[in-house]
């Protein structure tokens, strides 16, 4: 069920807050749980909090929403201090993994309960929510008790709850981690959709890249509370800023190796064998090394960049030879495990390779990442 284009017609445009943090400090009793948070994102901008199980992205979804305090640095919303500001005087709306809904209620009284609690007349309350419940599509679910409603169904409430009090800012936690896979892929898209309808700023939290990926104008990828790089999906992905954004952005391959630096190039010494090959510098294709130094590094890469056979351009990839371990059936492709000296890679290639084959890999230089090890 796509949400309903018409009701836009009448909505107002409107443009959602730009929000600074600056050197942001966050935690619970005794402990800090995030710090040294700088950032901006700009009004009607998608931003993604990604990053592993613990890490701190709910506190600082919930610290933006003023349910937890801040203990240092500063927010500001459209210029704004947000110091003192209580939770629903900040202009967010909040939604949360479990939707929140009141179950005693239907469809239309849970969307409008933040008018309510707003004091918005009756007839207000009655056309807004009207509104919203076309919007994503529940107009005829108005009645209906939330206990017989679908998960994707439940989900629209909550989004239309949140969208009713006509918020600048919308912060979703997680929103469609309760769904399946397919109405998951379905509700991204609308979601961005009518995000950029609206122009609303918007700040979603997740563990789920793709979703991260698909959804955001920008990604910010946390670890243990701080933040490892900031940047759009196609720069955390081709571009990590270390070792830790490149596994969490999938590539899971890491090869041990040592690196001198020449002119404009990098020689790889993996167990004895060396090559040439070119480093990227701004725009150039070559192999991307954040920190080029001397010495140990980890070669870095995903699993859909290996060539297996013979290389396809020899001088501009690291040529390896392997020995295929196992391989799965994924779909598209076959992900085979191939046993390079001591270490084991993933490599994925549309035919598949017998178990068992000596077989020849390489990795183009341009989808390779360096950090020291
Ligand atoms: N109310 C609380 N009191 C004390 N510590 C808390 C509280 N809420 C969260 N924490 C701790 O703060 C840290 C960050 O938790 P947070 O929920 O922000 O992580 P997250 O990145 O959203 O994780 P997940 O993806 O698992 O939801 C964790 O160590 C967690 O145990």
């Amino acid at each position: 069920m796509p949400l309903d284009q018409p009701a836009l017609a009448n909505a107002p445009v409107k443009l959602g807050a730009g929000i600074s943090l600056s050197d942001l400090r966050v935690g619970y009793s005794e402990q800090d749980v995030l710090s040294g948070i700088n950032l901006d994102v700009a009004a009607g901008e998608f931003v993604a909090l990604l990053g592993a199980s613990g890490c701190g992205k709910t506190t600082l979804l919930r610290a933006l929403a003023g349910f937890v305090p801040v203990r240092g640095g500063a927010m500001h919303v459209d210029g704004h201090d947000m110091t003192g500001v209580g939770p629903d005087k900040r202009g967010m709306a909040m939604m949360f993994q479990s939707y929140a809904l009141w179950p005693h209620m239907n469809v239309a009284q849970n969307i409008g309960y933040g008018l309510k609690l707003r004091r918005k007349s009756r007839a207000e309350i009655e056309t807004r929510v009207k509104e919203m419940a076309q919007l994503v599509g529940l107009q005829d679910l108005l009645h209906r008790r939330i206990a017989a409603l679908s998960g994707g169904q439940r989900q629209r409430v909550a989004l239309a709850r949140a969208l009713a009090i006509d918020p600048p800012v919308l912060l979703l936690d997680e929103p469609l981690s309760n769904l399946d896979a397919g109405i998951r892929a379905t509700m991204r898209h609308e979601i961005r959709d009518l995000q950029q309808r609206l122009g609303l700023t918007t700040i979603l939290v997740t563990h789920d890249r793709e979703e991260a990926m698909s959804m955001a104008d920008r990604v910010v990828i946390l670890n243990a509370g701080r933040i490892a790089q900031v940047g759009t999906p196609e720069e955390v992905f081709h571009t990590p800023a270390n070792a830790y954004v490149a596994r969490f952005m999938g590539a899971g391959n890491a090869l041990n190796a040592t690196a001198r630096l020449n002119e404009g190039t990098v020689e790889l010494n993996l167990d004895g064998d060396t090559c040439q090959l070119p480093r990227a510098s701004g725009p150039e294709a070559g192999v991307h090394f954040p920190e080029p130094q001397d010495g140990p590094v980890e070669v870095m890469f995903h699993s859909d960049a290996v060539e297996l056979g013979p290389a396809r351009k020899p001088g501009e990839s690291l040529a390896l030879r392997g020995t295929v371990i196992q391989h799965s059936y994924l779909g598209s492709v076959y992900r085979h495990e191939v046993r390079i000296g001591s270490t084991r890679i993933l490599a994925d290639d549309p035919a598949k390779v017998p178990i068992g084959s000596a077989i020849d890999v390489s990795i183009p230089a341009t989808a390779l990442s360096l950090f020291p090890a």
